[in-house]
């Protein structure tokens, strides 16, 4: 038997294509375009090129962006301060601060000057309390995503024990509340955990997010399972050892083509949604 592989990028190009109509229904009535700012912080080349990525879809979608980039001496009260002027700024209509931020920057601060109405990368407390107590907001982008392309594929989560393996505060910790919410009985493994391979043969959904190369052994997959890579090493290698999990799970996501393309589509459809929504 061989997995199902999740075509995360087919599932995103239908998202997209939804978005571009919307954000043109935005632009014929508004006048102006739906705008992502984009905010990097640094000169590190793996986070330049997602905000690139990121970019060329906005263009893609007819949504305008705006790129501030910073020097990596930049303080915490500079970065809060520019990103309290795109807050304010109403020809901004979502705001992404590419994580990580360099060590010497307190990032929850820098997250937390995000306007809520604006945080369409679902980074803060707001968006995050909202998502858990299943209140509307904005997703974390990748989180979100996960739950798209899982939705996509009709896979049931209700009563399905769920192992999330990682617990950071944009990825694995916002994706176990999701599944939580939708009835999945979640397990929650990080670094301290005694027996990753123990709880990984229980799991009838397995999320891995974790940035380790093939941490998670295909021979730890229950057959039948639903095997989720949010990883992304260098290399295009996820967190999970991809043929031969294939060989046991019963649907999984490629790297490439998995997760990665749905974070960006949820992004991009999130600030089409804050430009509707006004401010
Ligand atoms: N495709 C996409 O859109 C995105 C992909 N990513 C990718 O997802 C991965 C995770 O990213 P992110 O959440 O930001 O990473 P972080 O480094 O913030 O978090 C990693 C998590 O993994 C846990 N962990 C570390 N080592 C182990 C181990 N040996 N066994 C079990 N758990 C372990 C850590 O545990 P502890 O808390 O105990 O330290 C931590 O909770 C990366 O590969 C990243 O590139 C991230 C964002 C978006
Ligand atoms: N505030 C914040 N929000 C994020 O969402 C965020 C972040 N910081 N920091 C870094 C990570 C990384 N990330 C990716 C998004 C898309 C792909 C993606 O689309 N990858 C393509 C491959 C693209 C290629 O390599 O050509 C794929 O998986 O198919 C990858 C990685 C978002 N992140």
């Amino acid at each position: 038997m061989s997995a199902t592989v999740l075509d995360g990028t087919a599932v995103s190009h239908s998202l997209l294509d939804a978005t571009a109509a919307r954000a043109a229904a935005f632009a014929a009535s508004s006048g102006r375009t739906p705008t992502l700012a984009t905010v990097l912080v640094g000169d590190d080349p793996a986070s330049r090129t997602y905000v690139k990525m990121k970019r060329s879809r906005c263009a893609k979608v007819g949504i305008g962006s705006r790129a501030v980039e910073l020097p990596a001496s930049t303080t915490t009260e500079q970065l809060v301060a520019a990103i309290s002027a795109l807050s304010a700024d109403p020809t901004v209509d979502g705001i992404l601060l590419q994580h990580p931020v360099p060590a010497h920057v307190d990032e929850r601060a820098a997250f937390e000057a995000i306007a809520p109405g604006k945080d369409v990368d679902g980074v803060t407390m707001h968006s995050f309390a909202a998502m858990a107590f299943g209140e509307p907001g904005f997703h974390s982008c990748t989180p979100g995503g996960i739950l798209r392309l899982l939705d996509a594929y009709d896979l049931p989560l209700t009563g399905r024990r769920a192992v999330v393996i990682g617990r950071s505060p944009i990825l694995g910790k916002p994706v176990g509340m999701l599944l939580l919410a939708r009835d999945a009985t979640v397990t929650y493994c990080h670094s301290r955990t005694a027996d990753l391979a123990e709880a990984v043969r229980e799991a009838d959904v397995v999320v891995a997010a974790v940035g380790r190369p093939e941490l998670v052994r295909g021979e730890w997959v229950k057959p039948g399972a639903v095997v989720v890579d949010a990883g992304y090493n260098p290399g295009n290698v996820g967190d999970v050892e991809h043929a031969a999990a294939a060989e046991r799970a019963g649907h999984i996501t490629p790297v490439p083509g998995g997760v990665g393309p749905m974070t960006i589509a949820v992004l991009l459809e999130q600030t089409v949604r804050a430009a509707e929504a006004g401010r």
